[in-house]
């Protein structure tokens, strides 16, 4: 290993506990609970199958040059920024800013001062600046906050409206239509018919828990419109003026939405588009208003009018907003509040209100206690205490999804997780884009997911830094009670993080200061990229390309200047006043190529259209972010078929994260779709994530699990490549004595025999030289030659083929004696003899071989063809010798790949066929198919003492629910 790399290794264990100790805010908290579960896993599946415990895999020992945790020094807090850098946060802070201390209404000046915060210009390539007359004007989104802006704002909705009305013959006076829905609540008919039919479910849905005055949770998929329903539904609200049976609202009353920073301006555009009247409230400092945001509060509240602001907002607001009472608390992305014990979960309850409703695409993303803690929010108490919940529906369900779960316990799951679903379907709705995707015409979505090769660099460097000293304190310490060992939970994350870094590009891990990093070839997953935007571009796709961190962010901006792309980026150092823009920049210029985005800024909320490709380069440990990402590119107003490609390095850690997001995504389905799904494979354990096959061309681990779920093209390949292999066994068979060839071949091999020797009497031709004294040795040799031809006749193949090569040592050896003027003295039958194995030879047998056994003219014979001589005889793609069939010979694969176009499965298929033969990818399964898996029914016994079980739980809940009313 390079000394700058050992040096890097060791600091990076020094670092461990650093990380840690930011717990919380460290970004890799994902990965560490993740390291929780995996280890309370590998605690279950062992209890299960009777080991008593993960000691047998892990040494007690605890090393006594383990890292302390008291000490902080600057280098540490520098690594840890680093981590940060690496892996990116979803960027919601609030940028800080001096408070003007200006009334509610502030200066122009001060909203000037609002509009040019940005904490970086956006990336634009150098190349497009030039073309900036094409480009469309960033528009930037302004909300209702400052009284002047709602005005004119208003004034010339107005207008347009009047002249639209003018223009139809319509009386101002006169009433919209509407549609009148059970219950009373009415919706003008011009907005209703703007809605899909399962749109129109939707609100009717949220008006049937509005009169309930219940909470709920809308789970529609990514991209269906959840933003939409809920506006439409806040706006019929608003012109039904309905009174509510307790008297208290008219309309719409004071409403906070809590949202991610990046989609605030994606509200209010939507706000602004579907219902214009509304005013709405940035609390946020990327909205007009900058003086007192207590003041901007209580002027909402008293104007009824509609606060957008995001998580960190409502944590440094909540004193004020808890000031007052609000019809409506909307949480849109809400598995942000999915941990229970989080500051901003304990807040956003802290909000008083009658009405809780949340938007989420993915409301259960890692285990159980997170669907606890939504509907704890939008329903408080229905799933009682959190402790009953655990006990009586998270765990029964958990232990009914081990690979080594009983019968009993497969269908205690199954009926538990079918209660639980039948509890929460009221409060509930959730549309999938497979079930409504005629409605919307939603084009096709391919999803794939790619196993690449690692390059030779990445793979020394993974196999060196798995036999380092850091992973050996990993797996040696022991893991017993590593979950209060902070220096251990540091170490391992530590190790993973390093792992994840090489299979992203080997730079990030080892890199010299002043040597220039980002050769891509150094990194397979990046020569994939490349191929896939080189086709994409001629092709006329563009593309989202996400990765987890800034680091590999900035490695492709160096890889995308050089190769000449226009692309634009975002991620969290891109201030969030700049962000709608840049969106709307790409979906309305098509110059750019691709647009590169953090995965978790770039993947929550935002509409990106502009883009059909889509490559997730490094996969996250919780399923839900990666599907996020890719949710951008397929969503209303997609016009396009969608390709989604993820990169896994095959055999490495990414690997096992993959398999972790599957089972994850099983266990939700359990719940949330269909609770017959079973999980079918085993869960990795720590040494899993710490190991490599031996094999780099062995098929990746994940796709034999998956075996039914390989893209098709690939069992294709594999066929034709099996068809070979049978075609070359039937060429040769090989018993254990000896080696037989098959009738083709020997004739083959005569052929070739034949060849020689006619090649051999030509060359002798050309040199037959005239003096009479050498007329003499020419008639020994033609006789010697004769002779061997005869010989010949009578070898075997195996000796036929061991002669051949003894000829061509010969020549060689003539050459070199002729240089070193010395006599070749080994005869064929003692080359013969020494020759064993002569089966692995005839394998080994290549083109080259071949060529080097037909001998070339000594004369200085300058035709075309002697030409070709000296370098040995031509052999040409269809296995011919200078325009001669010679049976037997290995033809030269020089086939090209057909392109076709007529649909975009065979365009698909074009590309990967391409990644397969020349770009190292081993490997590809159709994600969705992955998710399909496993089914299972029991026997009626089983099920019946199942269900009992299942009663029992909800006896249990129903007590825990008494109990929190009481409290
Ligand atoms: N009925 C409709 N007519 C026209 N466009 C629509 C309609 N419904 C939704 N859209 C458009 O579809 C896109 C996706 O909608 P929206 O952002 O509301 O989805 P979402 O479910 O909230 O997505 P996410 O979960 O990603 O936040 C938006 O551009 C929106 O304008």
């Amino acid at each position: 290993m390079a000394k700058n790399e050992d040096q890097d290794l060791k600091h990076l264990y020094s670092q461990g506990i650093q990380i840690w100790s930011r717990s919380q805010e460290v970004l890799e908290e994902e990965a560490l609970k993740e390291l929780e579960i995996l280890v309370d896993e590998n605690h279950q599946d062992n209890k299960e199958s009777g080991i008593t415990d993960v000691e047998i895999k892990f040494d007690q020992k605890i090393h006594e040059d383990s890292p302390s945790t008291s000490s902080c020094t600057a280098a540490e807090s520098d690594f840890t920024y680093n981590l940060h850098d690496y892996y990116e946060d979803e960027e919601d802070e609030e940028e800080p800013i001096e408070d003007p201390g200006s009334d509610y209404i502030p200066s122009d000046e001060e909203y000037r001062q609002e509009t040019n915060i940005a904490l970086s210009k956006p990336k634009i390539q150098k190349k497009t600046q030039s073309k900036k007359k094409s480009s469309p004007r960033l528009i930037k989104v302004t909300d209702d906050a400052l009284e002047k802006n709602y005005k004119s704002r208003l004034d010339s909705y107005y207008k347009r409206l009047e002249k639209e009305l003018e223009l139809l013959g319509v009386q101002n006076e006169t009433k919209k239509p509407y549609k009148k829905l059970k219950g009373g609540l009415k919706v003008p008919t011009e907005i209703w018919n703007r809605l899909y039919e399962y749109q129109k479910e939707g609100v009717y849905w949220l008006w049937e828990l509005h009169q309930r005055c219940s909470g709920g949770l809308l789970g529609d998929e990514m991209g269906l419109g959840k933003t939409v329903q809920i506006i439409v539904f806040l706006h019929a609200l608003q012109y039904s003026q309905y009174t509510s049976k307790h008297g208290r609202f008219i309309g719409v009353g004071p409403t906070i939405i809590v949202c991610p920073a990046t989609v605030i301006q994606q509200w209010v555009k939507h706000f602004h588009e579907w219902t214009p009247e509304f005013r709405i409230v940035v609390l946020h400092q990327s909205g007009s208003y900058q003086g007192q945001k207590s003041k901007l509060i209580n002027a909402a509240n008293k104007n009824k009018s509609i606060i957008i602001t995001s998580y960190a907002g409502i944590l440094k607001y909540k004193g004020n907003i808890c000031e007052y009472h609000w019809q409506y608390l909307i949480l849109d992305e809400g598995h942000k509040i999915r941990n229970p014990s989080s500051q901003v979960t304990v807040a956003v309850k802290e909000i008083r209100t009658p009405h809780r409703i949340m938007l989420t695409g993915s409301p259960m993303q890692n285990n159980l206690t997170e669907l606890w803690s939504l509907f704890d929010f939008t329903n408080p108490g229905m799933l009682g205490s959190l402790k009953i919940f655990t006990e009586h529906f998270a765990t029964p369900i958990l232990q009914g999804g081990f690979t080594n779960a009983t019968p009993m316990q497969e269908a205690t799951a199954y009926s538990v997780a079918s209660t639980l679903k039948n509890i929460i379907s009221p409060f509930f709705l959730r549309r999938m884009k497979e079930e409504v995707k005629e409605h919307i015409q939603l084009p096709n979505k391919s999803e794939q997911v790619l196993f690449c090769s690692l390059t030779d660099c990445q793979r020394d460097l993974y196999k060196d830094y798995l036999m380092s000293e850091q992973v050996n304190n990993v797996l040696g310490r022991g893991i017993k009670n590593w979950k209060s060992d902070n220096a251990m939970k540091g170490n391992i994350l530590m190790a993973i993080t390093a792992l994840r870094k090489i299979c992203n590009h080997p730079d990030l891990l080892v890199h010299e200061e002043d040597e220039p990093i980002n050769e891509y070839k150094k990194s397979g997953k990046m020569v994939v990229v490349s191929a896939l935007l080189k086709i994409w571009k001629k092709q006329g796709h563009r593309t989202l390309l996400f990765s987890q961190g800034r680091s590999m962010i900035k490695i492709f901006e160096n890889f995308l200047d050089k190769q000449g792309y226009a692309y634009l980026k975002m991620d969290g150092t891109t201030s969030i006043s700049s962000r709608q823009g840049l969106i709307d920049k790409f979906n309305q210029d098509k110059s750019y190529d691709v647009f590169l985005l953090t995965t978790r800024v770039g993947g929550l909320g935002v509409n990106l259209i502009g883009a059909n490709r889509v490559i997730i380069y490094d996969p996250d440990w919780n399923p839900a972010t990666d599907t996020q990402a890719r949710e951008r590119a397929w969503r209303i107003g997609q016009e396009k078929s969608v390709t989604i490609y993820r990169l896994l390095c095959a055999g490495t850690v990414e690997e096992k994260m993959y398999q972790r997001q599957v089972w994850k995504q099983l266990l939700s389905n359990k719940i949330l779709i269909d609770p017959t799904t079973n999980k079918f494979f085993k869960s990795s354990d720590l040494f899993d994530l710490f190991s490599m096959p031996e094999d780099p061309q062995a098929n990746p681990e994940t796709a034999n699990i998956f075996r039914e779920s390989r893209v098709k093209i690939q069992e294709k390949i594999e066929e034709k490549k099996r068809l070979k292999k049978e075609k070359k066994k039937k060429d040769i068979v090989v018993t254990e004595e000896k080696v037989e060839f098959s009738a083709d071949k020997i004739q083959a091999m005569k052929n070739l025999a034949q060849q020689i020797a006619r090649n051999i009497s030509k060359s002798n031709e050309t040199v037959l030289p005239k003096k009479e004294a050498y007329q003499l040795q020419l008639e020994e040799e033609r006789k010697k030659k004769l002779e061997e031809k005869q010989k010949l006749k009578q070898l075997t193949p195996q000796e036929l083929f061991e002669y051949n090569r003894w000829k061509a040592a010969q020549r060689e050896e003539e050459t070199i004696n002729k240089m070193d003027d010395k006599v070749s003295n080994v005869s064929f039958e003692e080359a013969l003899e020494k020759s064993s194995k002569t089966a692995e030879l005839y394998h080994k047998l290549t083109n080259k071989d071949i060529k080097s056994l037909i001998p070339g003219p000594s004369t200085s014979n300058n035709d075309q063809k002697s030409r070709k001589r000296k370098k040995g005889a031509s052999i040409d793609t269809s296995g011919k010798i200078d325009g001669e069939q010679v049976e037997g010979l290995l033809k030269r694969e020089t086939k090209k790949l057909k392109y076709d176009e007529t649909s975009n499965e065979n365009r698909d298929n074009f590309i990967l066929e391409h990644l397969f033969s020349k770009k190292g990818v081993s490997g590809a399964l159709e994600h969705d198919s992955v998710l399909n898996g496993g089914k299972k029914q029991q026997s009626l016994k089983v099920r019946t003492d199942a269900d009992e079980r299942a009663l029992k739980s909800l006896e249990a809940l129903k007590k825990s629910r008494l109990n929190h009313w009481k409290w």
